[in-house]
């Protein structure tokens, strides 16, 4: 039997999650040693995505199931939770990092880009471009607390746990989102989803990568 598009689409996520634990800056989430530089670097870019993430989510949802977005557009919002554990790290504030606007990184820009374009071409294509960021953080979260990395002393515990814990249902619910608009679509429309979705989680590894370089 196939399996189902979300079956498939978890598959990448365990199949890439291998290169997420040897990335540098999620050794340091788990250690709890980052520099100052590569947390507010993470936290400004990752606001800017946000801000965009979301604008898209509400189109998407919009245009597929506004009861759907009405019920899990906050869950976007309180992302700013798990900013707050990492700007306390670094001794820092919102305000502070994101007045005045830093500019967009290049990976944040082709991310960006990369959800925009699979949005323009079908709202199916979009909800799977977006799909990688709740299925590869919790299993990214999952992985850390297995290792114990969320233990008392790691300042970067309220991370692990914020993803761990609240993103449960989200990525549940838009997996099943996803599996019942796919009987909608053509196989090759599909199979362009899966595509669509292993590019998201690559993006997902660079985003990572570039809050550790300095552009
Ligand atoms: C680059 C980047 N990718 C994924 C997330 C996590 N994330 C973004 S939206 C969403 C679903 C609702 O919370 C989740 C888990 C992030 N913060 N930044």
């Amino acid at each position: 039997m196939q399996p189902t598009g979300s079956k498939q689409m978890q598959q990448t996520v365990a199949e890439l999650m291998p290169q997420f634990m040897e990335n540098s800056f999620v050794k340091g989430i788990a250690t709890g040693s980052l520099s100052r530089a590569a947390v507010v670097n993470y936290v400004q870019q990752d606001n800017l995505y946000l801000d965009r993430f979301l604008t898209l989510y509400q189109q998407v949802l919009g245009a597929l199931n506004p009861s759907l977005l009405e019920q899990t557009e906050h869950d976007i919002q309180r992302e700013n939770g798990a900013h707050q554990v990492l700007l306390q790290a670094a001794q820092t504030t919102t305000d502070q990092i994101m007045t005045p606007l830093p500019a967009a990184k290049q990976v944040t820009r082709a991310y960006l880009e990369h959800m925009e374009r699979a949005t323009e071409q079908s709202v199916f294509l979009g909800l799977a471009s977006m799909q990688a960021c709740p299925a590869v953080y919790r299993e990214l979260a999952q992985r850390l607390v297995q290792q114990g990395a969320n233990r008392a002393d790691n300042p970067f515990a309220g991370w692990i746990n914020f993803y761990v814990g609240t993103d449960d249902d989200f990525d549940h619910t838009m997996f099943h989102e996803l599996d019942q608009l796919s009987p909608t679509v053509m196989a090759a429309e599909r199979q362009q989803a899966q595509q669509v979705f292993r590019k998201s989680c690559e993006l997902e590894l660079a985003f990572f990568t570039q809050a550790k370089e300095d552009d």
